[in-house]
């Protein structure tokens, strides 16, 4: 099943909405922000620690520091903070610190180290999606390879689930060849018994003209199309080469189009493929931008048989870069098993890489789930 960056969950993550990175703009409104909300808020560790380094190199300051924390805290200006832990030059904040009353006080204590850790504070806040999105495809990819095939009113209710979680998306089921994934031979009833859901995108996968027609017919608003970046997962998969499957692709985005009908794409074997193995970025971006041309919304970007990892050296350097045709929110990571994540692209005639939290700060965050974990 799926995803990426260190969230593990079971299904019923819910679409988280932005989370406001833009509002943090250095580490000094973070201190605001913890101090407006409780005296007791959480520590930012990661920047305590990162202080607590960077003192080693600023001589003089620790003993003043340490002073004046205790005057603080005698005057009671309204923080609950205890002590230092440490008066060495390796100093740590003390475990019930606050970190804007830190903040402020290393102001007065070391320009240099304010400017340090604001820069690591930065450097931390940037590397942060700005916004989450969440495409939950556990009714239909999860199911699809189920050795046994799950009852129909089990999926219904599966969905109805999911949808109470909150969740924006949950990929329904697939309109594909009953002899080739019977487990979702029941696609139409599936549908009729969630005609009436509201508040929530229901695509469904139509691998041609045929499923198309079926799941319009069916109450579809929404569909979804997948092809591969390696050519043998797409005969494998779907019995054509990836020419053919977009050929045949084209053809359901014009019927798509002219229903309105919104339409998600897939591009599988992103990072590797397992018949070929190593699959070259440039296929991924190529298959990437003829789904796009073609009027995909979003493009899923597919690890499918989840071999990448965190930052992408176990591809030579496998990173995504959001190429300039694919504007920020249209694309998503799906990640399957594992972390991992992404292509790299042309970008005004040079090759722009970055390191994949870069990439998914860039363009915000989309993930896939289907049932267990889910990651970016
Ligand atoms: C693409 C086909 C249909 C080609 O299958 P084919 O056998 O080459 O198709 P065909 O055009 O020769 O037709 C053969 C028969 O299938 C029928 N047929 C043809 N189309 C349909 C249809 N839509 N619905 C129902 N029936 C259909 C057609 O009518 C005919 O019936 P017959 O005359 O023999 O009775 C087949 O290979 C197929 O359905 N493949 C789907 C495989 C699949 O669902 N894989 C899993 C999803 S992909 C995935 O999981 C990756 C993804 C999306 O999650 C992203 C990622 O993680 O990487």
């Amino acid at each position: 099943l799926i995803p990426n960056l260190l969230f593990t969950t079971t299904s019923v993550m819910s679409s988280l909405g932005p989370l406001c990175t833009e509002n943090f703009q250095n580490v000094s409104s973070v201190g605001a922000l913890r101090s407006n909300s409780s005296n007791c808020g959480p520590r930012l560790n990661e920047i305590e620690i990162a202080e607590g380094r960077e003192s080693s190199s600023s001589n003089n300051c620790n003993e003043k520091y340490a002073c004046d924390r205790q005057q603080q805290d005698r005057s009671g200006a309204g923080f609950s903070i205890a002590r230092t832990t440490s008066h060495c030059k390796n100093q740590m904040v003390s475990d019930s610190s606050h970190f804007s009353w830190y903040f402020q006080h290393r102001q007065y204590s070391t320009v240099n180290s304010v400017k340090g850790l604001r820069d690591i504070g930065n450097k931390l806040l940037r590397s942060m999606p700005s916004f989450v999105n969440i495409v939950e495809v556990g009714p239909r990819d999860g199911l699809q390879n189920e050795k046994s095939i799950v009852p129909t009113s089990v999926k219904i209710e599966l969905i109805y689930k999911l949808v109470a979680t909150g969740l924006p998306v949950v990929e329904a089921t697939s309109f594909v060849s009953p002899k080739w994934v019977p487990q979702l031979a029941d696609a139409k009833d599936v549908m009729d018994a969630i005609r009436g859901v509201q508040g929530v995108r229901l695509p469904v996968l139509t691998p041609n003209l045929k499923g198309f027609e079926a799941a319009i017919a069916a109450g579809a608003k929404e569909i979804a199309i997948f092809a591969s970046a390696s050519e043998s997962f797409s005969k494998a998969n779907i019995n054509c080469s990836i020419k053919e499957s977009l050929a045949r692709y084209s053809d359901v985005a014009l019927a798509a189009k002219k229903l309105a009908i919104p339409i998600r794409g897939y591009v599988s074997c992103v990072v590797g493929c397992p018949i070929e193995g190593a699959v070259p970025p440039s296929k991924v971006a190529y298959v990437a931008k003829e789904l796009y041309d073609m009027g995909c919304s979003e493009i899923s970007l597919g690890d499918t048989i989840g071999i990448g990892t965190p930052d992408g050296n176990q591809f030579g350097g496998f990173v995504y870069c959001r190429p300039r045709w694919l504007p920020v929110r249209k694309g998503c990571f799906r990640k399957c098993g594992h972390r991992g994540c992404c292509v790299h692209a042309q970008r005004s005639g040079h090759k722009e890489q970055c390191g994949s939290r870069q990439a998914l700060g860039r363009w915000g965050l989309h993930l896939q789930a289907s049932g267990a974990q889910v990651g970016v």
